[in-house]
């Protein structure tokens, strides 16, 4: 199914706009699973396990896997969600962009080994750089825009023309990029007013929204300026705030009750 198309249906069969980013740290596992050869892999399949009906989304960030040389468990992590679950999207956060002709690998390397969904990238190099990923009509392309780190502002913020540059990323790609309705954007959601600039340009496209939890954005705030008419457009992503909420043997519980905390607040405010 097309990217977009699982999005929707996620919003809608789990009432839920939230995004569960896997991101693997195991001096952070519970200690019974500490030394297990594929500790990284069963920790990330018991988070999914516990939380699957309640999210819109799952986000693995690829440096945490592949920093531990894990791969491995990456794919079959990806593999287990859609046998398991079918209909939730993976969102492989990576970040890529590079002149095409690599960019061609790193297109292969998101949708044909890890067989993701979506792929997050950083536009800074241009259309052609992206151009590997847009082709890809049934696969979601989630741009960088206004991102959630302090620095986010050094250069998105920069005058380009009487608007910031993050601006002039939202307004080229929702005018240009889009051919294939299958481009979204990375909104923090530690800048909600900015996030609700992006929003009045890009219409009802959907925002990827990092932020939540460990970096302490404000969901009510989020959903004020983020949310589209219908109180969705948003994947309001958390990663160590539900992958960590617990270090016990019920570590998976832990995060399923966090998980459920935030869909419950975020659904308030829709
Ligand atoms: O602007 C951005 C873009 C990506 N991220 C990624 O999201 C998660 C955030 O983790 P938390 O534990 O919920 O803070 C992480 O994988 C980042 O690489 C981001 O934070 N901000």
């Amino acid at each position: 199914m097309h990217f977009m198309q699982s999005l929707q249906q996620a919003w809608a069969d789990h009432d839920s706009l939230v995004c569960v980013g896997l991101d693997p740290e195991p001096a952070k596992f519970p200690a019974h699973l500490k030394g297990h050869a594929d500790a990284v892999f069963e920790f990330c399949r018991d988070i999914v396990d516990a939380t699957a009906d309640l999210v819109c989304a799952y986000k693995p960030q690829i440096a945490h896997f592949a920093a531990l040389r894990a791969e491995d468990a990456l794919e079959r992590l990806i593999a287990h969600i859609h046998e398991k679950h079918p209909g939730v999207p993976v969102i492989l956060d990576s970040k890529r962009g590079d002149i095409g002709s690599t960019a061609q690998h790193y297109a292969a390397e998101a949708f044909d080994r890890y067989k993701a969904d979506a792929v997050t990238l950083n536009p800074y190099m241009g259309r052609d750089s992206a151009q590997p990923f847009l082709d890809r009509a049934d696969k979601g392309v989630i741009l960088l825009c206004r991102t959630s780190n302090p620095g986010g502002a050094d250069f998105q913020a920069l005058d380009c023309g009487g608007l910031p540059l993050y601006l002039r990323v939202a307004e080229t790609i929702a005018r240009d990029w889009n051919a294939h309705g299958n481009c979204a954007l990375v909104t923090g959601a530690t800048w909600p007013e900015e996030l609700g600039k992006v929003r009045a340009i890009v219409g009802d496209m959907p925002l990827l929204v990092p932020g939540i939890g460990a970096q302490g954005g404000d969901v009510e705030a989020v959903l004020a300026h983020g949310r589209t008419a219908n109180g969705t457009g948003l994947m309001i992503s958390s990663s160590r705030a539900i992958l960590y909420a617990g270090n016990g043997e019920d570590f998976a519980q832990a995060a399923r009750a966090a998980a459920q905390d935030l869909r419950d607040t975020i659904n308030r405010f829709r």
